[in-house]
C-alpha cells in the first residue's frame, strides 16, 4: 500500500558563489569568525506530512515558498538536510521534464535511458508505443534531441514520463504542452494516470484547480506549512487538469 511520511523534514540549499572567496578574505576569515553568516537557504522548514492511498494533496503558496523543493524531496531528487522521510510505492515525478536527458543522444536512446532511470526495461515494444504516442515521424527516432523543436522535445519527454502507471504521482504545475491537439491527448493520458495513482500531489498557483482535484490543500510560506485546508467535497467530475500558468 502506497504511503508518504515526512517528519520534521528540512532542506537547505547551499549558497555557492554568494560570498567573497578572495585570498585576503579567506585569511582574514580564519582570524575573524563572523557571526550570523548564512551559507544556506532553508527552502523546506520543519515539514510534517502523512499521506495514504486516496490522498489528493494540493501544494499552494507564493513564489519561492518551497512547493517545487518539497516535491523534489518526495521524488528523491534531494535528500533531506534533517528529519525523516519514508515513501512506499512507485513514484512518478512530472517535475522538470528534461531531467536526465542528454541532448546529444538520439531520441530513442534517450527514451531507453529515461526508462532505465525509472527502473523500467526499455524493450522495443515499449519504445515503439512511446514513439507512437508522440506522433512524430519514424525517422526522427534516430536523430539527436538537440535537433528537435521545443514542442517536439516536450512530446518525447511527456510520452516517456507518462508511459507507466504511478502509485505516487507528483505534478509541478501543468506542463505547457505544445499544440492544442497534442495538449488534449496529453491531458487525457495524464487524467488516466491521476485516476489510477494511489496518491497524487499537485503544486499549483491555480486555487480553483486545487479545489476541484484535491482532498486537502497545504499552504506553504517560507518553506513552512502556514495552513492545511480539508476540501469538503472533492468534485465528482473527472479531473480537469488544465491550468492557468503562474
Ligand atoms: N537550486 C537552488 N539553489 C538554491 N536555492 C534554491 C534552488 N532552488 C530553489 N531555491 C530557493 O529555495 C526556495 C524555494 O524555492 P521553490 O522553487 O521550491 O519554490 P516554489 O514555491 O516552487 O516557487 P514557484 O511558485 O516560483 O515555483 C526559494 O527561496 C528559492 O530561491
Amino acid at each position: 500500500m502506497a504511503f508518504i511520511s515526512l517528519r520534521n523534514v528540512c532542506l537547505d540549499y547551499p549558497l555557492y558563489g554568494a560570498y567573497d572567496f578572495s585570498l585576503k578574505r579567506r585569511l582574514i576569515g580564519h582570524l575573524i569568525r563572523e557571526k550570523g553568516e548564512t551559507r544556506v537557504i532553508r527552502a523546506v522548514d520543519d515539514i510534517t506530512i502523512m499521506a495514504e492511498a486516496g490522498a489528493r494533496i494540493g501544494l499552494a503558496g507564493p513564489n519561492g515558498s518551497g512547493k517545487s523543493t518539497l516535491l523534489r524531496l518526495i521524488a528523491g531528487v534531494y535528500p533531506p538536510s534533517s528529519g525523516q522521510l519514508s515513501i512506499r510505492g512507485k513514484v512518478v515525478p512530472l517535475l522538470g521534464l528534461n531531467a536526465g536527458v542528454n541532448l546529444d543522444f538520439v531520441a530513442e536512446d534517450n527514451i531507453a535511458l529515461l526508462l532505465r532511470i525509472s527502473g523500467r526495461k526499455p524493450t522495443r515494444a515499449v519504445i515503439d508505443e512511446i514513439w507512437a504516442f508522440t506522433e512524430l515521424e519514424a525517422r526522427m527516432q534516430r536523430l539527436p534531441l538537440r535537433m528537435f523543436s521545443s514542442g517536439m522535445l516536450m512530446r518525447v519527454l511527456f510520452a516517456t514520463a507518462t508511459a507507466f502507471p504511478a502509485d505516487i504521482l507528483l505534478l509541478d504545475e501543468w506542463l505547457s504542452v505544445v499544440d492544442e491537439q497534442f495538449a488534449e491527448k496529453a491531458e487525457r493520458r495524464l487524467q488516466n494516470l491521476v485516476s489510477q495513482a494511489a496518491i497524487v500531489i499537485i503544486a499549483s498557483h491555480d486555487q480553483p484547480l486545487l479545489r476541484r482535484t484535491c482532498t486537502s490543500i497545504i499552504h506553504l510560506d517560507h518553506g513552512r506549512i502556514a495552513s492545511t485546508v480539508t476540501v469538503e467535497q472533492p468534485s465528482a467530475l473527472p479531473f480537469e487538469l488544465r491550468e492557468i500558468s503562474a
